[in-house]
């Protein structure tokens, strides 16, 4: 067990960031922490690296209380980027190497991989002043990650990236992640949670309303599916055909197109488009809307993430 953590929750006055959350987390996970703005991802995070105050509950490092020796073991990319531009990108991974205790060849060794697994290596030069805002994000994680940090945390490191960067960015984690990190990360991108999380965990309001895999959570949660018919014409018609068969919940039309929402348990399409073929309604086209997060996250807190 890489984290366990029980129960915790943090007050400011009178507002409950985090509300007695507990959470687990294995060995070589990927952890997407989904969340609106304010929703307590960063007080969560911040409390596990012992950087605020736990009011109550317990929280579990490798199996232990956090320590100096732990702290070793963790890496970190904060929110804000936490470069200095007085040193060259080459020397603030150096500067943290050494914050870390590496020395020597060891230490060259060290900066070198880790600016190469950023795509750094090339401009190491250069002064974070003159990166992109991307690159600066990637340079924060090559600071993060040059003493190979067993546990790598992140809070929302692809905002405001340009789409290289966010590329990049979510190469290194799986990447890094594929080398044996274990990695906690915060976002309010869906997609990336999706593409590379073994495990999601969605907080709202300092709750953490559900976690699993992403599949498992849409399979809990989506009672519904949908699929959209363009037909060539005929559209009440086809309405009067569709209405009674089992599991259609509703239908709407839009132009030449029919929505139908059914019970996802039900499998009713071949029915629908046999109905509608032996009444010579031609179909011009069939889109069956897959389950997102997204639909997931709306459907348990009545929002939308960017709310
Ligand atoms: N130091 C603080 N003092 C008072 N309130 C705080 C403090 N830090 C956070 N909060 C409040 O706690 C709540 C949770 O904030 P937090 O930053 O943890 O959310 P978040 O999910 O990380 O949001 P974002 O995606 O915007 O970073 C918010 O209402 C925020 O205003």
């Amino acid at each position: 067990m890489i984290l366990d953590v029980k129960k915790i929750t943090k007050k400011y006055n009178k507002l409950v960031a985090v509300n007695d959350i507990s959470l687990q987390l294995e060995e070589n996970e990927i952890l997407g922490l989904l969340g609106p703005n304010g929703a307590g991802k960063s007080t969560f995070i911040n409390m596990i690296l012992g950087l605020t105050k736990v009011d109550s509950g317990t929280i579990e490092i490798f199996e232990k209380k956090l320590n100096r020796i732990i702290k070793k073991k963790i890496g970190y990319v904060p929110q804000d980027i936490a470069v200095c531009n007085e040193l060259n990108a080459y020397d603030n991974v150096m500067f943290f190497g050494k914050l870390y205790g590496l020395r020597g060849d060891k230490l060259k060794e060290s900066v070198k991989k880790a600016m190469e697994f950023t795509g750094l290596w090339e401009r190491r030069k250069e002064s974070p002043k003159k990166y992109s805002g991307g690159m600066k994000r990637r340079l924060n994680i090559a600071c993060a990650i040059v003493h190979e940090p067993q546990l790598l945390i992140m809070d929302e490191p692809t905002v405001g990236v340009d789409p290289q960067s966010r590329n990049n960015i979510l190469e290194t984690i799986k990447k890094l992640n594929e080398s044996g990190t274990t990695v906690i990360y915060t976002s309010h991108y869906m997609e990336e949670i999706e593409e590379i999380c073994t495990k999601v965990a969605i907080i709202d309001n300092g709750e953490l309303i559900i976690e699993g895999t992403s599949d498992s959570i849409k399979n809990e949660v989506l009672t519904e599916k949908l699929v959209r018919l363009q037909l060539e014409d005929e559209i009440e018609k086809s309405i009067e055909l569709i209405n009674d068969i089992e599991g259609v919940i509703s239908l709407s039309i839009s132009g030449d197109t029919v929505t139908i929402k059914s019970k996802k348990e039900i499998d009713n399409l071949a029915i629908i488009i046999e109905k509608l073929v032996k009444a010579n309604i031609k179909i011009i086209s069939i889109n069956i809307e897959q389950p997102t997060l997204e639909a997931a996250f709306l459907s348990l807190t009545g929002k939308t993430l960017r709310d």
